[in-house]
């Protein structure tokens, strides 16, 4: 079967900056694939010459086979894209814009899949409001409608989630898992690494307009062995205890955490039996989990994310 999406050796420059920089990857079909990197890694420019918004300079792009630029009026209809920016037609009723769109791929009479996507979206009591009176989470909401109206085979998601609560977060991604497993391939961007981790089942990392990393997201997140054990004391030390050198011991707030670290062949019964023979005044412990975050900062020195922002 061919790939879902094949992109090679892909570049975009904007004012002699590269803003994608030789990128390759492939996506089979049925997948649930990640696009990950921190703002301005070049993502929605990819997105954006994935479905045709913006002009490729060089490279290709393949839709299920079909070349995204000499095959567009095609590919155009394989793929559904929801794009970052909330671009609505102000004036035009969730019913009316939904209409227009699935007129100009030719769905209009496909009654019952703009039915389920309404119910599913709980677009239904809002049909007849105009869109500059919608919420934020309403016009997202609506903005997946759009995207799924004439029934995509790859559905490209960049931010659904982004400013959206916890709530409607939760209710977006198990419709999305839901149109995939009927069958819909689906690239997705997101600022929310645990729900990448959730979702996803490869990752690709982008920087620079460069790939840095793509795995499944377990062999992603098995790759850092660098665990840490955060000890939190009831009174600051001045100075890590000599017993902790070899284990990297660090005192960070104050002398009021200790950070040890777990990589490499570390027994953590020796740990344990090194720690209590200190006797030291520990409040409590910490086994931080590494994720993605961690994963990138290794492979680049940088952060992938606004710490506040990757939370759910
Ligand atoms: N239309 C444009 N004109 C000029 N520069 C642009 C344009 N679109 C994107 N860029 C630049 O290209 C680079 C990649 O931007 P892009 O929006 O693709 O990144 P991103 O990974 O999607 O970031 P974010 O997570 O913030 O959405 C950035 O340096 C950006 O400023």
């Amino acid at each position: 079967m061919k790939p879902a999406l094949e992109i090679n050796h892909l570049q975009k420059s904007f004012a002699g900056t590269k803003a994608v920089d030789d990128l390759s990857l492939s996506i089979e079909p049925g997948e649930i694939f990640g696009l990950l990197g921190p703002n301005g890694a070049g993502k929605s420019t990819t997105i954006n010459m994935i479905s045709g918004v913006c002009r490729i300079d060089s490279g290709t792009v393949r839709i299920f086979g079909h070349d995204a630029v000499k095959d567009y009026r095609l590919t155009r209809r394989l793929v559904g894209v929801m794009h970052q920016e909330i671009v609505t037609d102000h004036f035009f009723t969730i019913d009316r814009a939904l209409k227009i769109h699935a007129g100009y791929y030719g769905v209009r009479s496909d009654n019952s899949w703009r039915e389920l996507l309404i119910e599913r979206l709980g677009l239904g009591p809002h049909l007849h409001k105009s869109m500059m009176k919608l919420s934020g989470g309403l016009k997202r909401r609506f903005m997946v409608a759009k995207a799924l109206i004439h029934k995509p085979q790859l559905l490209i998601l960049d931010e659904p989630t982004a400013g959206v609560d916890v709530e409607l977060r939760r209710a977006l991604w198990d419709f999305v898992r839901e149109m995939n497993q009927a069958g819909t391939t689906v690239l997705l961007t997101t600022h929310y690494l645990e729900e990448a981790e959730q979702m996803c089942g490869r990752i690709a990392i982008m920087s620079g307009g460069k790939l840095v990393a793509l795995e499944r997201t377990a062999d992603l997140l098995a790759r850092l062995d660098s665990r840490s054990m955060l000890l939190h004391l009831n009174a600051p030390l001045d100075q890590v205890p000599t017993a902790l050198e070899p284990l990297q011991g660090q005192l960070e707030e104050n002398g009021q955490l200790l950070r040890i670290s777990l990589a490499g062949e570390v027994a953590m019964a020796e740990v344990l039996q090194t720690l209590a023979q200190l006797d030291l005044p520990i409040r409590d412990i910490e086994l931080p989990r590494p994720g993605l975050e961690e994963v990138f900062l290794d492979l680049t020195g940088l952060q992938l994310t606004d710490r506040k922002g990757s939370s759910s």
